[in-house]
């Protein structure tokens, strides 16, 4: 869903590469849904299913972790939990600043999958006056006068934009000015940052043209009467589509700016 430019190299310091990383929180993601079902153990292929993912790509995206899973037994599901949340760094509690609280931002507010991950929401931001002070999901909005200042004494590192398009290149430069260095944007623009900045970008209408897209192959595949022979091969056409759909399954030479799902919670 989102497609990252970072600022950096496609494999960082520690040896993990970007697209790694990048499946990292698929894998979290029903590793937590395990965990929850109280699920001891998970083996290559049955993770990789519900990631979404090729279980050898998960194989070898474990061995950066250093784990290699126990033969005949699977993965521990609790320890690697445990290991990616270490490796995201999830094990610490991160502020983050939303600008921006109209629709968006205002369901962003209330969602409440950020603080059960580790996103705390240090401040709610926005340039309307008639805002200031009025409560949203219980913390009182903030004029965009206090943004420097908010940034500074909440130790804030990431920022997430819900400004309209025209708003949001001077609002990412007041956050990287005041000290923020990763950003999630969702307005439809691309944000130009330094060297250092991270920026993730959520288009749910790009999303939705790729599924336009999809559907209109399939209305011209029925209409021109094509018959898929066996029902394996119907499954792994729609797999792949929607695979390809979600931005799954990214080429293992793919970098940083990968067509991966987006970091966000369900
Ligand atoms: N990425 C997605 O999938 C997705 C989905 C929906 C909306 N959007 C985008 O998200 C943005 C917000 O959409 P919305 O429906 O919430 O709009 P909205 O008009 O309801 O809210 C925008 C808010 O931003 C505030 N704002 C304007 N300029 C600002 C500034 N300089 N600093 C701080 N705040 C400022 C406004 O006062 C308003 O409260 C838009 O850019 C929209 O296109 C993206």
């Amino acid at each position: 869903m989102a497609t990252g430019r970072t600022h950096r190299p496609a494999t960082r310091s520690r040896g993990i590469p970007e697209a790694t990383v990048a499946r990292l929180p698929l894998y979290l993601r029903a590793l937590t849904a395990l965990s929850e079902r109280s699920v001891p153990t998970v083996s290559s292929e049955e993770l990789a299913a519900a990631a979404g993912v090729n279980s050898a790509k998960l194989r070898k995206d474990f061995s950066y972790l250093g784990s290699y899973g126990t033969r005949g037994v699977g993965y521990d599901v609790e320890y690697l939990v445990y290991q990616i949340s270490r490796e995201l760094g999830l094990t610490q509690d991160w502020p983050v600043v939303i600008v921006g609280i109209g629709n968006l931002g205002a369901a962003l507010a209330n969602y409440g999958g950020f603080a059960s991950r580790g996103f705390r929401v240090a401040a709610l931001i926005d340039a309307d006056p008639a805002m200031a002070g009025k409560p949203v999901a219980g913390i009182p909005v903030q004029h965009t006068d206090e943004l420097e200042k908010i940034i500074q004494d909440e130790g804030v590192s990431i920022g997430v934009i819900a400004t309209p398009a025209g708003a949001a290149q001077q609002v990412c430069e007041r956050l990287v000015a005041a000290g923020v260095t990763s950003i999630l944007n969702f307005a439809p623009t691309v944000l130009s940052v330094p060297d250092g900045v991270d920026v993730r970008k959520v288009d749910l209408s790009i999303e939705l043209q790729i599924l336009a897209f999809h559907e209109q192959r399939k209305a011209g595949e029925l209409a021109a009467g094509a018959v898929v022979p066996a029902a394996a091969s119907r499954q792994e056409t729609a797999a792949a589509r929607r695979g390809a759909a979600a931005g799954r399954e990214p080429a293992a030479d793919q970098g940083p700016d990968g067509d991966v799902p987006a970091v966000m919670p369900t």
